[in-house]
């Protein structure tokens, strides 16, 4: 949970606040009505994700709750009652982060979607590529004030390098002129590679040159940014383009995964498994076993779908902690599949763990008792449909025979 503070005289402002901040599951709200009151709470504890502030409070008429905040290094929003652009360059220089006047409950919501920004931030590495040392720190500072982790490269090949020792950085930032390899390479090679697929990059162009603009963009650049910067643009388009990347990565999950039980879909078990079952061929091997709940039917009949829903998402967690190292999923209905590369035997001891800790589970809040059956084929095949099509088979064969049981050969 981060703490947000809030200080802000008008009590209306304070309570619409005070909701907005509360609605966003991270945060807790700490509101002061004046500088006296901030001054205490950030002196007894610094812990703040942000500040929100009104510039103009009673007991400190000229702004000075801005360099309050800033002297204890809490990233500020401000709040004022119209716009004022010699005063919002002054404030932007002092280091604030944004400068929002108070117009309707839209403006709030920008704060909010600031901060919450913020917090994803924290976990967000960005690179900053360029030659010029000025330059450089003065973006690696300006992302540093929104809680980006940033790291620093001065040409294309110190830049791929660490984007090879770093598969998480998320966002790039590169100038175009730069000894070695310049930033029309380097992005060309980003794209070339498929590790990157998900990298946003933004080419750095002088002002008014719209020809590198393009250029950039064609060279598969997701945006540019023309120097030097306005601050507003700057944390906009960054903003805009990240969102845009995340919203893509949620739509691309919301495709692999079962809405049910969070594990991975039939969908995204096939179009994996084979890339497995490809690496595997001929060497390791790859074991693929056929999971089904027996007489769930019953649990449906006698306590309803929402019991049985439940029951299917105890059983798919548990699955994680047998399987979480290899490609697990669920099937379809009350079926689940794993895929393996490990070795046989260590493999086979986990099913077998897993079928013991099925039957001593009680599942949902009506303790329920259960088992299932399990086929499984690990002989090498032609190809993944018949691997899954003969521990399909043998699973039915484990049905068939009594269920509880796992059968492993015909
Ligand atoms: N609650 C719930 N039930 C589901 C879901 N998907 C499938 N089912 C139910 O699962 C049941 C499967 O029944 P059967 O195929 O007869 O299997 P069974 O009762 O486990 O019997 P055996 O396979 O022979 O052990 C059906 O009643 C389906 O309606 C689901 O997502 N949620």
């Amino acid at each position: 949970m981060f703490k947000i503070l809030v200080v802000e005289d008008s009590q209306i402002v304070r309570k619409i606040l005070n909701k907005l901040v509360e609605d966003n599951p991270h945060f807790q709200s700490v509101l002061c009505a004046d500088y006296a009151q901030a001054k205490a709470k950030i002196e007894s504890d610094e812990e703040y994700l942000a500040a929100i502030v009104d510039l103009n409070l009673p007991d400190a008429p000229r702004g000075e709750i801005v360099e309050l905040m800033l002297s204890h290094n809490v990233p500020t929003a401000v709040l004022t009652g119209n716009f004022d652009e010699t005063l919002r360059n002054v404030l932007i220089d002092k280091g604030v982060l944004d400068y929002i006047t108070k117009e309707s409950r839209y403006s709030y919501m920008q704060v909010i979607k600031l901060i919450d920004r913020l917090r994803k931030n924290l976990t967000t590495k960005v690179l900053v590529v360029d030659d010029s040392t000025t330059s450089n720190s003065y973006l690696c500072a300006f992302l540093r004030k929104f809680r980006f982790q940033v790291m620093s490269a001065f040409d294309g090949v110190e830049a791929l390098k660490i984007l090879r020792e770093n598969p998480d950085i998320k966002l790039v930032i590169s100038d175009y002129m730069m000894p070695n390899m310049d930033g029309f390479e380097l992005v060309k090679a980003v794209r070339q590679d498929r590790a990157f697929q998900d990298l946003v990059f933004i080419g750095l162009s002088a002002n008014g040159n719209s020809m590198l603009s393009a250029k950039f963009i064609k060279s598969g650049a997701n945006d540019f940014l023309s120097k030097p910067f306005y601050h507003e643009e700057f944390f906009c388009r960054v903003l805009q383009n990240l969102e845009a990347q995340e919203m893509l990565e949620t739509i691309r999950e919301a495709a692999s995964l079962d809405s049910l039980t969070n594990t991975y879909n039939r969908r995204y078990l096939f179009e994996h498994g084979e890339a497995l079952f490809r690496q595997a061929k001929g060497e390791v091997g790859l074991s693929v076993a056929m999971l089904d709940v027996d007489d769930f039917k019953s649990v449906n009949d006698t306590y309803g779908h929402k019991v049985g829903d439940q029951l299917l998402q105890e059983f798919a967690s548990l699955m994680g902690d047998y399987f979480g190292d290899d490609l697990y999923g669920r099937y379809g209905g009350e079926e689940f599949s794993v895929m393996s590369t490990r070795q046989y035997h260590l493999f086979i001891e986990d099913i077998n763990k897993f079928v013991a800790a099925v039957r001593n589970h009680e599942f949902t809040e009506h303790r329920l008792k259960l088992t299932c059956s399990i086929g499984i084929c690990s002989e090498e095949q032609e190809t993944l449909d018949q691997l899954v099509d003969i521990a399909d088979a043998r699973m039915y064969n484990a049905k068939r025979s009594g269920k509880d049981q796992v059968i492993e050969m015909d």
